[in-house]
């Protein structure tokens, strides 16, 4: 991204005309940051609301849709490229393009996302913390990442000593996606490749950590409540989640004891932050935190 100063340095520079996103001519002048974007329809409902776009634009940050059909080269300028499209294609026309143009700035490159991507080596990155002070402790779950082959799980899973239920998440992250298994012959029932962790209990709440640039957003969601040694052995099957703990699982305001209300403290995050901001290079960190009891264990 350019900085503003050296913006204002190119004196000689020429004011240029863009169609912003709700189609109307934008004259940039000299002070503009013109984010190009390429999203999915679901994001772009999601993301780009009329609020966001206003405050932006007051902001001098000019939204403009990417057109798929057209060399990438031939659009913009842009300062950023923000995108959320996955595909070998696009991610080598986002390589050639960094190549070509490295004043601008790819949110996020190709090769920084498939890392976040792939919950083995996301985690990766979490396990490799070895992160413990005053605040709490950091780690993963026990875990087992199963590639193919559904009729090798059990065996896996006693080999690797793990306990049960197990927690099932794609390998590739696909958002909220969610299973939990709670025996061993429903093992075979999952589709691999996949991700097994021990279910952790976690009082039924959990902190879900925004993080971008140096702001620091947490939010509180309800979770899956936690297993007793009673229900385990009384239940059985696979049972699937898939939106646990999304936005419409607020707990912001709900009226919840303490012990498992409390936020987790902001020293914690931020250490945390500064820490995975260095070993991943993506520009946005997003990451869940179980409360006290999980960060505790
Ligand atoms: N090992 C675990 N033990 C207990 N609960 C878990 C465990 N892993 C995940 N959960 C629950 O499942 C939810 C989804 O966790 P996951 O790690 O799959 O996040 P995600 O799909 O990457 O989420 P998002 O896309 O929302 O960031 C968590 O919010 C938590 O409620
Ligand atoms: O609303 P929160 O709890 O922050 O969860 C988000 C997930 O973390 C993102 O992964 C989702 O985006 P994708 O579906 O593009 O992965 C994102 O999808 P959305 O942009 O359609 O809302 C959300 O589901």
């Amino acid at each position: 991204m350019r900085l503003m100063h050296e913006i204002e340095e190119e004196e000689e520079e020429e004011e240029i005309e863009i169609e912003s996103s709700s189609g109307s001519i934008v004259e940039l002048g000299m002070k503009g940051v013109v984010v190009g974007y390429a999203l999915t329809s679901k994001k772009i409902k999601s993301f780009l609301q009329p609020k966001l776009e206003g405050l932006a634009r007051n902001k001098g940050i000019y939204f403009v849709a990417i057109d798929q059909t057209r060399p990438l080269t031939d659009q913009g300028p842009f300062d950023i490229v923000l995108h959320k499209l996955s595909g070998k294609e696009w991610q080598q026309i986002l390589e050639d393009y960094r190549l070509t143009h490295p004043e601008v700035t790819v949110l996020d490159p190709p090769g920084a996302i498939q890392h976040v991507y792939n919950r083995q080596s996301m985690l990766q990155d979490v396990a490799d913390l070895d992160f413990s002070d005053a605040y709490g402790t950091v780690g993963v779950p026990r875990q087992l990442v199963i590639e193919k082959d559904p009729s090798s799980i059990s065996d896996a899973v006693r080999k690797a000593g793990l306990s049960l239920p197990l927690v099932a998440k794609p390998l590739v992250a696909k958002s909220h996606e969610l299973s939990l298994a709670y025996d061993e012959y429903s093992l075979q029932k999952l589709e691999p490749p996949l991700v097994l962790q021990e279910f952790v209990n976690h009082g039924g709440v959990l902190f879900k950590v925004y993080i971008v640039g140096d702001a620091i957003k947490v939010v509180r969601r309800f979770s899956l409540p936690d297993v007793s040694k009673r229900e385990l052995s009384r239940s059985a099957g696979v049972f699937r989640f898939p939106r646990v703990s999304s936005a419409a699982q607020s707990a912001d305001d709900a009226d919840l004891d303490p012990c498992i209300a409390e936020l987790p403290p902001r020293a914690l995050l931020e250490r945390l932050a500064r820490e995975l901001r260095r070993r991943l290079v993506t520009h946005q960190v997003l990451f869940n935190v179980k409360n006290a009891s999980f960060l505790s264990e």
